[in-house]
């Protein structure tokens, strides 16, 4: 990673790139892009010209041939320091089916992603602080999925062949195995035992396509602290997220059980984006309640303190260029641009040491049932099928709220579709009008032209200048219709089972979300363009 990290260093600065035949996004800046309409795309007498759309405030923009290494030194390297600080923080890989995401996150074992690097950077910082200050440290490694399981959500450890996880209150995992890690090596192993359980399936748009959201954390205790705790709670995590791509139902070829886990993706992903929204309007209006769409999916709860900017988060969007990929890569860019603003400004410092004291008192709790115990009767026994019915009713429960969400979201874009379809009905009502006179005052003209012979350069000079009006008026309807059309088309995509549906793509970019508090300008979201 060392050398990487010297040789993306001396790469040159950025250029405004030209855009190459079949692309429908460019890089224009350290921390902007530029999509461009594809001719075919556009409707038939605005051929020829170009409709292109500028994203900028990214905090970095890496362009497809960008190398893993080059991605970890921008994305990963300022987080695994801050952990390695004593913060905790998460990266979250987002983006349609196909995009790279799990290669981003994993890669190869000749072409190592975000977690290999991420493991190699903790053990090489680990040995070179021993026989320092610094007491030793533990690392403990833990992975599982969230997958859809008929109707509802199941956790799946996959690090061990535990039945039953269940996500708690406290967004912990009970039973999640923790394994202690000594060495990059082990870990990395642990981690690739780990992706073969994932549940992975073959779709239209990608032949190892992930059914599930893939969640790996990585946490570092002192050794001095819960020494003899065999699995200690407390320490800074990090936590790296590979969410399973968003798909569109034609371009997968999903069908059945496939296709009920491509809706549950589809609407994890839209849950987790909504938390977002819902940060960003809550900061930009701080009267505004930060409305609980966490609730509605486990994986939104697992992240809440993220989600809720208590802790310091980024995200790597992941897209194809390519102009048969412009719907997905639009729809994202749109979706996830604004995610740029977000601030971490009352960023939970001692929220590890939170963490720490709501372990101490769930501790202290049991401490105290295990007393209340000697004097209670025995527990009644919860039969399994007893569980079952609680854990079903609790899924029901979730896609109950799910749902209301979507409806919600739906409803209110709809309004607006409708809102703009109006105001369009109501333009071209009114170019309807210009041009009825403007063919009026044409027929006028003809008419004194035919009777004023002599002045025949005149009137034609006349009649000339009224058509061309009249042209520019049915360009404006052209236009206008145009705008109709595209209206519909985000009406469409505003539509849950639409928006939520994607395509497959050829080519790769990885763009990055750095969301961090405005202390600095070194820590300032946005500021840190960099370019590669
Ligand atoms: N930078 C890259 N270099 C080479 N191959 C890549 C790169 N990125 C992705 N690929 C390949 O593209 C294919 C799709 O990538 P990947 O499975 O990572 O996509 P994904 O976004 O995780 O998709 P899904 O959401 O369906 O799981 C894989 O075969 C992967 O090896």
């Amino acid at each position: 990673p060392a050398a990487g990290r010297a040789r993306a260093k001396e790469q040159p600065p950025p250029k405004k790139q030209q855009q190459p035949p079949g692309v429908c996004l460019v890089a224009t800046g350290p921390g902007s892009v530029a999509l461009t309409v594809p001719q075919a795309k556009l409707v038939d007498h605005r051929r020829g010209r170009t409709a292109t759309e500028v994203f900028d405030g990214f905090s970095a923009v890496l362009p497809p041939d960008s190398s893993q290494n080059d991605i970890f030194t921008q994305v990963m390297n300022p987080l695994v320091d801050e952990f390695l600080g004593g913060k905790s923080g998460l990266l979250v890989a987002m983006g349609p089916t196909g995009s790279g995401k799990t290669h981003t996150v994993f890669g190869t074992a000749r072409n190592p992603g975000l977690v290999p690097l991420t493991l190699q950077k903790i053990f090489t910082a680990a040995d070179e602080s021993e026989g320092g200050n610094q007491s030793p440290r533990l690392f403990y490694l833990s992975m599982f999925e969230i997958l859809c399981e008929g109707k509802g959500e199941r956790i799946l450890d996959l690090l061990s062949d535990a039945a039953e996880l269940v996500l708690q209150q406290s967004a912990t995992i009970k039973g999640l195995k923790e394994v202690a890690i000594s060495s990059a090596m082990d870990a990395e192993s642990l981690v690739s035992r780990g992706m073969l359980k994932r549940s992975t399936a073959a779709t239209d748009a990608n032949s190892e396509s992930s059914r599930s959201q893939c969640i790996i954390t990585i946490r570092a205790v002192h050794k001095t602290v819960d020494q003899k705790s065999e699995h200690p709670t407390s320490g800074s995590v990090l936590t790296i997220a590979d969410l399973a791509g968003a798909e569109r139902k034609k371009n997968t070829g999903n069908k059945g059980s496939r296709l009920l886990e491509s809706n549950f993706i589809n609407n994890t992903s839209m849950v987790f984006g909504l938390c977002l929204r819902a940060l960003l309007d809550h900061q930009k209006n701080q009267k505004k309640t930060l409305e609980k769409h966490f609730k509605n999916s486990m994986l939104t709860r697992y992240l809440k303190d993220y989600l809720e900017g208590r802790k310091k988060m980024t995200l790597i969007l992941n897209v194809k260029p390519g102009e048969d990929d412009y719907a997905d890569t639009s729809y994202l860019l749109r979706q996830a641009s604004p995610y740029m603003k977000i601030r971490y400004t009352s960023l939970d410092e001692s929220s590890d040491l939170v963490s720490q004291k709501r372990t101490n008192v769930s501790l202290v709790c049991q401490e105290n049932k295990k007393r209340r115990k000697v004097n209670k009767p025995e527990p009644e026994v919860v039969t399994a099928e007893e569980k079952e019915l609680q854990r079903v009713s609790r899924s029901e429960q979730i896609m109950k709220n799910l749902f209301n969400a979507l409806w919600t979201v739906s409803k209110q874009k709809i309004s607006e579709s409708e809102v703009a379809a109006k105001s369009m009905r109501e333009l071209l009502k009114d170019k309807d009008i210009e041009i009825l006179e403007l063919k009026k005052e044409l027929d006028d003209l003809k008419s004194r032209c035919s009777h004023v012979k002599q002045n025949d350069a005149a009137s034609i000079a006349i009649s000339s200048v009224s058509q061309t009006d009249l042209a520019s008026a049915l360009d404006n309807v052209h236009l206008s219709t145009e705008l109709v059309q595209k209206i519909s088309e985000e009406s469409t995509y505003s539509d849950p089972e639409m928006s939520s549906a994607y395509r497959d793509m050829t080519g790769l970019y990885v763009f990055t979300v750095n969301m961090s508090p405005p202390i600095s300008a070194h820590s300032c979201f946005g500021s840190e363009s960099i370019f590669l």
